[in-house]
């Protein structure tokens, strides 16, 4: 089936629009948890920072002869106590980044199913798979080690102040070592955004084609393309490789750095302050304690370094989200209260009826000023060369696009008058290759019914349609999932599909016939059920074959969009020459025989 666009949300305006991801903004809602978060790191950075200070008591003690029992047994606390605010804040925070992606996750799915049909194929499966997995990923990394930016710089900030505490020039020497890893890590900061923003989409790009090959196995292998579609994979594979060593060389870069700073400020400050300490202007545990805090300098810079480069991938797959969630949703059309929805409209009144209806896809027009009735009862074949617009039709009826000018009315009420969910709720649609989901038969059958049928109701619609005795055969029966090693034949699923519209028993039911060949066998049960829903309630057919038109209790003639001929078989092929021009191209398929060469129908 072709796919309705362009001009789809125009008609009732898009609905309000989805609210972008702003990660800053999201953890200041859960403020109360960044607060527990910040106070347990604080305590663990606390017990960390206590340490050399302790230390240092301790080494005055054992000059001075006091006692140190109490100096080590603080030592013993701090640790253990930082330790354990160290785990939970670590637990916390990993509860925090679960949580968001799961949020996340559940918002691209929801979403990804709200927005109209051909948004979601143009942006394409792969890449909105991508964004639940890789981009997922990035974002929860981004809060993780992002949110241990602030307590990287209270560490530093900490430390760094009782260094110039214990001694200021130390800390000049200190500071101006580091100067330069800091200008590198900047630098390096700055590369690092453009390259993951390569690497993220290229890997979105690489998993779309993947999925998109995937879809085409049966092709592909038939066409002995698998090493061809393989190296083209590759190919993508490989610019990602590409893309992630240069991100892993910048990456790379950050930890000599910073540890180049350490060793060169280390070397300063042991000669400045060895020198004062051999004088006597520096005490010796002064001395020690500085020694320490500079060997812990390094690892509260390294987070802050980590955190920032986790950041700038969250950021450029914060971006990946809203594009996501930009997507316009489906217009779920007037919120009328269940009251307020217009019921069917007079019994008479035609399933459909399309007024001057026109619709373009991306400014090309697909049809132009259509009038067409289909009858409440009956079915309602709809025929033409491809690309007439058949499809087209069915879009607009289901209201997976909405035409750009002129009136759809579903059984007597405007559609634009009626909520989505009223207006499907009245169609079973049934799609050229009939669809099944890979779930068990009693879900696939009661697809769009509301209530809760029992076994036995089921069975009755499965007899309807003739597969009753093949489903209860089924190692689960109802409950048997299909698509795995137990699975329907063919022509046993297009039944099952079928069967959809006896359970749901929708008045309307649209069908989009197979262009393929069917065999004859199928073929006939196919004609004898679409002829029976046809008895009581509207079944539209996008026709491919001659035996459907003949069946037919109305035939609409499509062409380049425009309605050329409404009627009977018999008063369509006595009145209209361009029917019988498309009868006489054998636009239409004979019935069992196979489509002439070449010709597309
Ligand atoms: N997604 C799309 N984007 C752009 N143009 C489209 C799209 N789908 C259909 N068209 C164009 O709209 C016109 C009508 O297409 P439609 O699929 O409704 O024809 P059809 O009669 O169902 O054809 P067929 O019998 O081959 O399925 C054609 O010119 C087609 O090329």
């Amino acid at each position: 089936m072709s796919r309705p666009t362009a001009s789809a949300p125009a008609a009732h305006g898009p609905d309000a629009p989805a609210e972008r991801l702003n990660l800053f903004r999201d953890l200041v809602r859960q403020r109360g948890r960044v607060g527990v978060v910040v106070v347990l790191a604080l305590l663990s950075s606390g017990g960390t920072l206590a340490l050399p200070m302790l230390m240092a008591q301790v080494i005055s003690a054992v000059q001075a002869g006091d006692p140190v029992f109490w100096w080590v047994a603080g030592m013993v606390g701090a640790a253990l106590g930082g330790a354990v605010a160290g785990a939970l804040a670590t637990y916390q925070l990993q509860r925090m980044g679960n949580g968001l992606i799961y949020r996340l996750r559940d918002r691209v799915m929801r979403h990804s199913l709200g927005t109209w049909v051909e948004e979601t194929r143009r942006k394409g499966a792969g890449d909105l798979s991508a964004s639940l997995t890789a981009d997922a990923a990035r974002v929860k990394a981004a809060v993780e080690t992002g949110l241990q930016l602030p307590l990287a710089a209270v560490t530093l900030i900490g430390t760094i102040t009782v260094m110039a505490f214990l001694d200021w020039q130390l800390l000049l020497i200190t500071a101006a070592a580091f100067a330069v890893a800091a200008m590198i890590v900047v630098a390096v900061m700055r590369s690092l955004r453009g390259t993951y923003l390569s690497v993220q989409y290229d890997v979105a790009h690489l998993a779309e084609r993947f999925v998109a090959a995937l879809g085409a196995i049966t092709i592909i292998k038939a066409y002995r393309a698998e090493k061809r579609i393989g190296d083209d994979l590759g190919a993508v594979a490989e610019r990602v490789y590409g893309l992630e060593l240069k991100a892993a060389r910048l990456e790379s870069l950050v930890v000599p750095a910073i540890t180049l700073g350490q060793q060169i400020a280390l070397v300063a400050v042991i000669i400045g302050g060895g020198a004062r300490v051999i004088d006597g202007r520096l005490d010796l545990a002064v001395f020690a304690a500085f020694l320490l805090y500079l060997l812990q300098l390094a690892a509260p810079l390294l987070m802050a370094a980590s955190s920032l480069a986790s950041i700038q991938a969250g950021v450029v797959a914060q971006q990946r989200f809203n594009e996501v969630f930009a997507l316009p949703l489906e217009s779920a059309g007037p919120a009328a209260a269940a009251a307020d929805v217009p019921g069917p409209g007079a019994a008479d009144a035609p399933a459909v009826r399309f007024d001057r209806v026109a619709f373009s896809y991306d400014d090309r027009p697909a049809l132009d000023g259509v009038d067409l009735v289909v009858p409440r009862r009956g079915l309602t074949a709809i025929v033409g060369r491809s690309g007439a617009g058949k499809s087209t039709v069915l879009s607009l009826i289901e209201r997976f696009a909405v035409p750009s000018s002129g009136r759809v009315s579903i059984l007597g009420t405007p559609a634009a008058e009626l909520p989505l969910e009223e207006l499907r709720g009245r169609i079973t649609f049934v799609d050229q290759t009939f669809t099944l989901l890979a779930d068990t038969v009693r879900s696939n059958l009661t697809l769009g019914v509301d209530r809760v049928p029992g076994d036995d109701e089921l069975y009755a619609v499965l007899a309807e349609v003739g597969l009753d005795d093949a489903v209860r055969a089924l190692p689960a029966g109802l409950d048997t999932p299909l698509g795995g090693e137990t699975d329907l034949s063919g022509g046993q699923r297009q039944r099952l599909a079928l069967a959809r519209a006896f359970a749901a028993d929708t008045p309307l039911v649209l069908l989009d016939e197979p262009s393929s060949q069917l065999d004859s066998v199928n073929e006939h049960r196919l004609r004898g059920l679409v002829e029976r829903l046809a008895r009581d309630r509207a079944v539209v057919v996008v026709a491919h074959r001659l035996s459907t038109v003949q069946d037919a209790d109305h035939i609409v003639v499509l062409d380049e969009g425009r309605v050329i001929g409404q009627g009977t078989h018999p008063h369509l092929t006595a009145t209209s020459a361009a029917y019988a021009a498309l009868l006489d191209g054998q636009m239409l398929r004979p019935r069992d025989e196979p489509a002439p060469e070449g010709q597309e129908v």
